[in-house]
């Protein structure tokens, strides 16, 4: 890193947060375990119908008009036309741009309506890698699925009853990590707020009133709203010309937010609402303002960082991340806030990263020892740091996206067309690996650790937080190679061993999961935006979005956790149609067979009684069950 001259010539800002970065890693982690002997979260619920659940439930049939009245009518779905290279992403599943994941209080139990349609968020299930792609020839599918399916039709398990789980409120949340903790307020203070003013809801419907851009040249950013965050220790990086003197703006046109200063978080959630109600204009600009510096908040930062990197090698991209290698870290830059259209689709904002980033950290709360928890993984990918840049793409960056689309044929846009305001997400993860699309697996028994690694980690977050993953296709599935002979997962208390047979299993991309983090329920309402259920057919993953909405009845708050039954289906179909490994006839029925059985399971919890696992579990001694 350091004989590289270009590296030398820029100091600073960015060459130390990448050094802290990989310095620190080691140091997160800890920091996660420590967390994770906090109390776990009590979670009491009560299963009601659809009818008795009426006031949470925006996403009813019946009641379609709280759904609807939701969708912000500026950001319609589109198809990208513009394109020459037709190796860019222009298909069915770009065009999920009117979703938006909502936030559920569980104070709506207790008779307040306490919901909001969050600007939509988009997915990119993956397109084959490469320029020169073929046209899609689902021949091969639709034979199989011919042999294998008919008779799952008919066996296929009914859609459950139309239901919402209805979570007594525990009034502390001492289980929650302090980020979660303070997010969850916020967020909460910000339903307040809409609710209050009435404003939202009007704003959603007007379709002339649009997301605004964050000001960063006019409006600043207040520096008193933003303060240190102990959970994730994140740096304070301020220094570049361009943020000091958005700070000092910041403090002469936000003195009314200085009173929040050194105050804890408790307070806050009062305090935004007079700051939103009385101090600022009543618009989503001002939202997305607020929610822009609570994100800032909770990174520890009074400003933007800007986009300069050392030694970095881009590995990977969806949708909205650019996902890059640095030191051991995996670095996911998302641009927020903007106008400019990137890959075809409106940018995320503010408010949707804040939740993400809380579901995030929710799972990270699962990486804890068996010793102190009732429900372990460390299967989904941990979250490590997070980062607000501000900037264009560094020269490093682009050549290392450059070098990326030489080998594999970005279906992005080029990075090189971001304004200099342009604003990002930087989340800082674990490395997990080689997506399950471009991983070559050796063997049977590859195949199998996957698969009951996967379904132990869906069964140990469904009975930890009622999570779906709802979104869990083969670019979201990382493998890795180790040594690590047994891994272990807690459920209900019950320590597990799994036999690895040599690979290691992260999921990524929360985008269109679903959780109960204990104080909110998280989800994104799928049915704002029907054109993903448009996918083609004998596409099994088009499939799987189709048969998660039969089994939702598209009601995407409620808890279904059979959706995670339906992708474990759907990756013994990719293992069967789409990957190549060693195998025997016998191994293939084998997996049929699982699939066919797969059918009678509700939940990841009950596929992993499964006989195909049984000679992969091994209990641990100390759980006293045989
Ligand atoms: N932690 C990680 N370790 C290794 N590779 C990763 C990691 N996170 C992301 N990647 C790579 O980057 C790609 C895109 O990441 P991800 O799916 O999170 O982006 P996205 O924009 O949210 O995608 P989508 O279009 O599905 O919404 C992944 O398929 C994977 O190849």
């Amino acid at each position: 890193m350091t004989s590289n001259p270009r590296r030398e010539k820029k100091t600073t800002i960015s060459d130390d947060l990448w050094r802290e970065i990989i310095a620190e890693e080691q140091e997160n982690f800890n920091r996660n375990l420590n967390h994770q002997q906090q109390p776990q979260v009590v979670v009491t619920y009560q299963r009601r119908t659809v009818d008795d659940a009426a006031p949470i439930k925006p996403s009813q049939k019946e009641g379609s008009s709280s759904s609807n009245s939701g969708r912000i009518a500026s950001r319609v779905s589109f198809i990208v036309t513009n394109k020459n290279n037709n190796s860019q992403r222009v298909s069915w599943n770009r065009s999920l741009s009117t979703r938006g994941r909502t936030s559920i209080a569980v104070l709506a139990v207790a008779g307040g309506n306490e919901q909001q349609q969050r600007v939509p968020r988009k997915t990119k299930p993956p397109l084959p890698k490469g320029k020169l792609k073929q046209p899609p020839n689902f021949e091969k599918e639709r034979a199989y699925f011919q042999e294998v399916d008919a008779d799952e039709l008919m066996e296929e398990s009914p859609s459950p009853k139309k239901v919402a789980w209805v979570m007594g409120i525990q009034p502390d949340n001492a289980g929650l990590p302090p980020l979660c903790t303070r997010l969850e307020k916020w967020l909460h203070a910000k339903r307040h707020y809409l609710i209050a003013s009435s404003t939202l809801s009007t704003i959603l419907r007007s379709p002339e009133e649009q997301l605004q851009p964050i000001p960063f040249n006019n409006d600043g950013f207040d520096s008193s709203y933003m303060g240190k965050s102990e959970e994730l220790r994140l740096r304070n990086i301020s220094g570049s010309l361009s943020t000091q003197s958005m700070h000092t703006q910041s403090e002469k046109t936000h003195l009314d937010l200085e009173r929040l200063e050194d105050k804890d978080f408790d307070d806050i959630e009062s305090d935004i609402k007079k700051l939103s109600l009385a101090s600022r204009p009543s618009s989503l600009a001002s939202l997305a303002n607020d929610a822009f510096m609570a994100l800032l908040k909770e990174c520890g930062q009074t400003a933007p960082s800007t986009l300069d990197t050392g030694n970095i090698v881009k590995i990977g991209e969806g949708t909205f991340g650019e996902a890059f290698i640095a030191g051991s870290a995996v670095c996911k830059i998302v641009p927020i806030d903007g106008e400019l259209r990137v890959n075809g689709e409106l940018q995320k904002r503010s408010m949707e990263v804040l939740e993400e980033v809380m579901l995030s950290l929710t799972l990270n709360r699962l990486r804890g020892s068996e010793a102190h928890f009732d429900n372990a993984t460390t299967t989904f990918i941990q979250t490590k740091d997070i980062k607000v840049c501000q900037g264009r793409y560094d020269p490093v960056l682009l050549k290392a996206w450059d070098t990326w689309d030489t080998e594999h044929g970005s279906e992005n846009d080029h990075p090189n067309s971001f304004p200099e305001n342009q604003c990002y997400v930087v989340s800082i993860l674990e490395h997990g690996g080689t997506d399950l699309e471009s991983f070559v697996l050796l063997d049977f028994n590859e195949a199998r650790s996957l698969l009951v690694q996967v379904t132990a980690a869906l069964a140990v977050a469904e009975t930890a937080f009622e999570f779906e993953h709802r979104d869990l296709h083969w670019g979201n599935i990382l493998l890795s190679r180790k040594e690590t002979a047994m891994l272990q997962f807690t459920l209900e208390g019950r320590t597990i061993s799994i036999r690895t047979h040599g690979i290691l299993i992260s999921i990524i991309d929360f985008t269109l999961s679903r959780i109960n983090t204990g104080n909110t329920i998280l989800y994104l309402n799928l049915s704002s935006d029907p054109e993903i259920f448009e996918g083609p057919k004998g596409d099994k993953q088009s499939e799987t979005y189709r048969k998660m909405r039969e089994v939702t009845d598209d009601c995407w708050d409620g808890s279904f956790p059979r959706t995670n039954v339906l992708w474990l289906q759907y990756l013994v179909d990719i293992l069967l149609l789409k990957k190549s490994f060693k195998r025997s006839g016998k191994d293939e029925r084998d997996l049929r067979s699982l699939k066919k059985r797969l059918n009678s399971c509700n939940s990841a919890k009950e596929a992993l009684s499964d006989s195909f696992f049984s000679d992969m579990l091994v209990d641990h001694p100390a759980s006293g069950i045989v």
